[in-house]
């Protein structure tokens, strides 16, 4: 979908991208980077929208350098800044990005009404645009570059000032952008976590260079997580920390960014294989605890880029990480973390 071969791009005072060389493939990509990394500038040298300083891009097998217009026909583009006119409603303003994108006058009608309902607009889609939510609005931008049924969608921080629910639901519609009709996507982040629920494929740059590609289980199953729980007993008041010291003795670690002995219910240990597993077993059973759980877990991304840090809260209310390197790393070029150890 996407290839770029030493792409830069310079602007007087800053590198915005800096020799990128990458491949996206079909389906959903995250494009993660702290604010300033170079998502946006990365998006519209794709887009065939400003030249790059060195280097080459291809989209879909055309050239950005000179052939844009012809990208642009095949790829949606929805931008990261609210740039919707007020005073006209969502079908009138999807229908006129259609007609632009080159559909005739009924195919573009067609094409707006099945578009918005797709979204979930379908009610509100005569009211002015003024009046509408973030959410709403973020609606729109999302349908006017599904409209022209583009093969490839590029969102720049489409989940930009949602609360946490308005996130989930825009997330979902991303990823039924996929699997409903087909389009593959690139969707840039500066939240860690909220891609890896949603994406294939995660892309992580920082100050315009390549920190990471890869696929998203490979970010977060590398390493697996045991957690486990036990009981205490008349013997052993706090059947954790006794557990947490005999096991330690018996050479399995503690993950990163797991409980101290004894500090929670709840030890997260590294798993090295089976082995791991049978020696909790025979830990906990000789020790005389009861077992309440053993799980493997998976890392988040946010884990593997933050090492040493407490897990962060899973749940949808829960405050995202972001994409900011490591304060640790020195370049926030090395991937951090035990998945780069
Ligand atoms: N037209 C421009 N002139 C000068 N500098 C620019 C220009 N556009 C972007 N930059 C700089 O290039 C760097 C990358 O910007 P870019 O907008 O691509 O980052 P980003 O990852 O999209 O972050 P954000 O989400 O905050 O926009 C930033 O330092 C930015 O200030």
């Amino acid at each position: 979908m996407i290839v770029t071969e030493s792409l830069s791009k310079r602007f007087p005072k800053v590198t915005a991208l800096d020799r990128l060389t990458m491949t996206i493939g079909p389906g959903v990509t995250g494009l993660v980077g702290a604010n300033g990394a170079g998502k946006s500038t990365l998006i519209k040298i794709l887009l065939g929208l400003s030249p790059a300083t060195e280097g080459r891009a291809a989209v879909l097998g055309l050239d950005v350098a000179g052939e844009g217009g012809a990208i642009r026909e095949q790829v949606g583009y929805m931008p990261e800044h609210d740039c919707l006119p007020p005073d006209v409603s969502a079908t009138e303003f999807v229908v006129h990005m259609a007609r632009i994108s080159g559909l005739p006058p009924s195919a573009a009608r067609e094409r707006t009404a099945d578009t918005l309902r797709h979204v979930g607009l379908y009610e509100e889609r005569y009211r002015p645009i003024g009046g509408y939510s973030t959410g709403m609005k973020q609606r729109v931008k999302l349908a006017q570059a599904l409209v022209h049924d583009p093969k490839l969608v590029l969102l720049d921080e489409p989940t930009n000032g949602l609360d946490p629910v308005g996130r989930d639901e825009m997330l979902g519609l991303i990823r039924r952008v996929h699997t409903d009709f087909g389009i593959s996507v690139l969707v840039t982040s500066h939240l860690l976590g909220e891609l890896e629920r949603t994406c294939d494929h995660v892309v992580v740059i920082d100050g315009g260079a390549l920190l990471r590609s890869s696929s998203t289980s490979d970010f977060t199953q590398k390493t697996a997580v045991i957690a486990v729980e036990v009981t205490d007993t008349e013997e052993h008041p706090d059947g954790t920390a006794v557990l947490a010291e005999a096991l330690a003795r018996a050479g399995v670690r503690h993950a990163a960014g797991g409980h101290a002995p004894g500090a929670g219910r709840v030890l997260l240990l590294d798993a090295e294989g089976d082995r791991t597993y049978d020696t909790v077993r025979d830990t906990v059973a000789g020790l005389g605890l009861g077992l309440v759980r053993m799980e493997q877990r998976r890392h988040h991304i946010a884990e593997v880029f933050r090492p040493g840090e407490p897990p962060e809260p899973t749940g949808p209310a829960g405050p995202e990480p972001s994409a900011q390197p490591h304060p640790g790393s020195t370049d926030g070029r090395n991937g951090g973390g035990r998945d780069a150890a």
